[in-house]
């Protein structure tokens, strides 16, 4: 029988501590996994104290996910080398614009057979166009890529209300791993090979919430707000979620996305309108961007200064309606 895997974390938001909670969990209960899961904490001092301290000591995140005790075997660690070095499953959950600069620090310090599993929801726009987080960090670190995905927020996981998520794994017998790792009785995981359709679709639906927390903030009715919904995720996120929320607090007060993330999100990141900029330019080089008004009018009011009054009209003037 091979050796437990080890676990590492790479991250501690508000979703990595609600997976934390999760994985240490399964990672205790099973023996495929070593017992000890090492959680990546991008240091900061909260109330005198560091939070690795308060975490290791207290065994809460009370910065990201407060009220929520996490196992006693989810060590915080300050060093992302001393988390990341040992691990034979790397779970990267950190807000989309640091990953290019964490796996920079990790190449060539971790094992070559390292299993990967991004929880990241964002893309990466480079010279060649649209660039999937995993493929960054498959790009970076020369390691397999999975992705998990889902209607997921983190506060009610960590409450554990049911939820469904999905994996994206090529490889039958790693996505079998992944799922006993990730899946509970409150956290049902289906495991399926389409890993980029997986992928995309939690990127892009961060652009979809802030237009429709631009809906609530203008007043307009849940109709309006399900012209620009889909499926799970895409409910989720515009209801319940943090893009939502910003986005309807800066309809309504005129404050800008960066001043209300700091004052309502407590150090949590918005993806939702640095994921419409890199979709923009993506878009922008390929010459459609006529094609999607939605992302097209959410991009120019978060960036360009057009007024969050004239968001229907793009949905209004849809090509498809013409
Ligand atoms: N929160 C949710 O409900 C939820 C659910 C599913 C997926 N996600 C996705 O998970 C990813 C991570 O989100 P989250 O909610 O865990 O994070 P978050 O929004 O709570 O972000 C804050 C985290 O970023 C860290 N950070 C700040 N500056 C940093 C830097 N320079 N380098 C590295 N880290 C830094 C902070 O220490 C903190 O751990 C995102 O892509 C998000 O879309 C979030
Ligand atoms: O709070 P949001 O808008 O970042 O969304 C959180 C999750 O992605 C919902 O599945």
């Amino acid at each position: 029988m091979s050796s437990p895997k080890r676990v590492c974390i790479v991250g501690s938001g508000n979703w990595g501590s609600a997976i934390a909670k999760i994985v240490g969990t399964n990672a205790r209960n099973n023996s495929k996994f070593d017992s000890t899961v090492n959680m990546w904490v991008f240091e900061e001092t909260v109330n005198g104290r560091k939070l690795t301290e308060i975490i290791n000591t207290d065994h809460e995140n009370v910065k990201y996910l407060p009220g929520h005790k996490l196992p006693e075997n989810v060590v915080a660690v300050p060093d992302l080398l001393d988390a990341a070095k040992s691990a034979d499953i790397l779970l990267f959950v950190i807000p989309h614009q640091f990953i290019g600069r964490v796996c920079d620090t990790m190449k060539g310090q971790i094992k070559p057979d390292t299993l990967g599993m991004s929880l990241i929801k964002g893309v990466d726009e480079g010279p060649d166009g649209l660039k999937l987080i995993s493929e960054v960090i498959r790009e970076k670190l020369c390691i397999k890529m999975s992705v998990l995905m889902g209607a997921n927020i983190a506060n009610e996981v960590a409450d554990e209300k049911f939820c469904e998520t999905t994996i994206g794994c090529r490889d039958q017998a790693q996505g079998a791993l992944l799922k006993e790792l990730m899946q509970t009785h409150h956290f049902r995981v289906t495991v399926v090979q389409e890993a980029d359709v997986v992928e995309i679709c939690g990127a892009l639906k961060n652009i979809v919430a802030v237009g429709a927390g631009f809906c609530d903030g203008l007043g307009f009715g849940d109709n309006t707000k399900a012209a620009s919904c889909g499926v799970a995720d895409l409910i989720t996120t515009c209801y319940g979620g943090r893009n939502r929320k910003v986005a309807e607090a800066f309809a309504k007060t005129g404050k800008s996305l960066e001043e209300l993330e700091k004052e309502m999100l407590n150090g949590q990141k918005l993806q939702g309108p640095a994921t419409a900029a890199e979709v923009h330019t993506i878009l922008k080089n390929k010459g459609v961007l006529d094609r999607f008004p939605l992302f097209n009018a959410v991009y120019g009011i978060c960036y360009e200064g057009r007024p969050v009054t004239e968001f229907i009209h793009c949905l209004q003037n849809h090509p498809e309606h013409q």
